[in-house]
């Protein structure tokens, strides 16, 4: 059987992060960690007779775990399902609905209740994609799950990608999709990240499928040209979280207080201007590279404090700012916070000793730490053979 294989990075916010929400620009950059999506369509001459009642399956990989829905049931549940709409429409509430009544039949482990909002989503991206047809998903991540890294939006978009595209064209390397369907593709993992996030801005689904360094603003992204990457070390700090229970709590606090919350949000869209200048300025010598690196040090001190004032910081993010600041290197939390991933600028004189001393120090509280590498490619796509 073929299909069509596609492969989407995780990404971190530099600066902006819920902001953006409220119509603040943001600064992100894709991480070289991916979720791989192939999707497999059944023939139905294929079936076999204990094979009648066919099914749409998605096998997540790494956590050993296979869901399936007969089609019949599917059919029974939506009766008037349109397929692949001209474009990319919002899955209604009373269809929001159906599809988790749809998902939690399927015997869950209390512990895996989490997966509810993106099994949600893929029901909703395939049936809306492919219809009711039968086919098979195959989804493998090394991003980790609800910790900033955009796990989500890069599942969303290597869905969105393999249910999109034919496999006329692939090749068994991996290639960029063309720009229109990019464009598509983005539309669509949008529409998934609505069902997992509820409000989500878009940032996330629009770096992870067009890549390299973005600002984004109101739906809008400009690609930032960096001549010099930033290095960043990345600390998972393991405390589960949930990107739209905190989105929902900074747009409470909004609520709450408009004016104060609304000088944050500015305060905000400022630094992410600023970030943007500096990072995408040309590197002219190592002079220029120590001042554009202890400028971030500075925009990320002041992102990372008003992250705090908006009630999205934790302890654990606390302790990873105070054990980097012993080695005078600074660390902002990234993505929603409560928890997840916490940032680490690594200016280019830091010696290596340093980044041994502050990683064994920070993996003695128990976090994860890793260094990836910032501003690579986007969505790619293969042949899956
Ligand atoms: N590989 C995957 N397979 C199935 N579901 C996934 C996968 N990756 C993410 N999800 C879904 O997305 C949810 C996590 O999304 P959430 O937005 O809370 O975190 P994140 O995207 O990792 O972080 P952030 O949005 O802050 O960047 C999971 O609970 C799960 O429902
Ligand atoms: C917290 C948030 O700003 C970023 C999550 O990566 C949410 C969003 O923009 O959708
Ligand atoms: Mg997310």
């Amino acid at each position: 059987m073929t299909g069509v294989r596609a492969k989407a990075p995780g990404k971190i916010i530099l600066s902006g992060e819920h902001a953006v929400v409220h119509g603040a620009t943001a600064v992100a950059a894709v991480v070289d960690i991916y979720t791989h999506a192939a999707f497999y369509p059944v023939d139905p001459s294929d079936f076999s007779e204990i094979d009648k009642e066919s099914s749409i399956s998605i096998h997540l990989k790494d956590l050993k775990l296979w869901f399936f829905w007969k089609l019949k049931r599917l059919e029974e549940a939506f009766p008037n399902f349109r397929k692949f709409p001209s474009s990319p429409q919002t899955c209604s509430p009373d269809s929001i609905e159906v599809i988790s009544k749809l998902v939690e039949e399927q015997n869950f482990h209390e512990d895996k209740t989490f997966l509810v909002s993106g099994l949600s989503a893929f029901l909703y991206l395939y049936m809306s994609i492919q219809g009711i047809r039968p086919g098979k998903v195959i989804v493998s991540s090394d991003l980790p799950m609800g910790a900033g890294l955009g796990s989500s939006a890069s599942f969303c978009v290597s869905l969105s990608a393999a249910l999109i595209l034919e496999t006329e064209n692939l090749q068994s390397d991996w290639l960029k999709p063309e720009d229109v369907n990019l464009q598509l593709i983005n539309k669509w993992a949008y529409e998934g990240e609505k069902i997992i996030h509820g409000k989500p801005s878009g940032i996330d689904n629009t770096v992870i499928t067009f890549g390299n360094t973005i600002a984004f603003k109101l739906g809008e992204l400009s690609h930032i040209k960096c001549d010099s990457p930033v290095n960043m070390l990345i600390t998972n700090t393991r405390v589960a979280r949930n990107t739209k229970n905190l989105v929902a709590s900074v747009s409470e606090r909004a609520k709450r207080h408009p004016d104060a919350m609304s000088a944050v949000f500015n305060s905000l869209n400022m630094i992410s201007k600023e970030l943007s200048t500096i990072i995408g300025s040309p590197t002219l010598d190592d002079l220029s590279l120590t001042d554009k690196d202890e400028k971030l040090e500075e925009l990320m001190e002041m992102s990372q404090g008003l992250l705090q004032c908006m009630g999205v910081s934790h302890p654990c993010i606390e302790t990873v700012v105070r054990t980097t600041l012993k080695y005078n290197l600074v660390s902002k939390l990234t993505g929603a916070g409560g928890g997840g991933c916490v940032l680490t600028l690594l200016p280019r004189s830091v010696p290596r000793s340093a980044v041994d001393e502050v990683t064994s120090e920070l993996e003695s509280c128990g976090f994860e730490c890793f260094i990836a590498q910032v501003g690579g490619n986007g969505l790619e796509i293969s042949f899956a053979a």
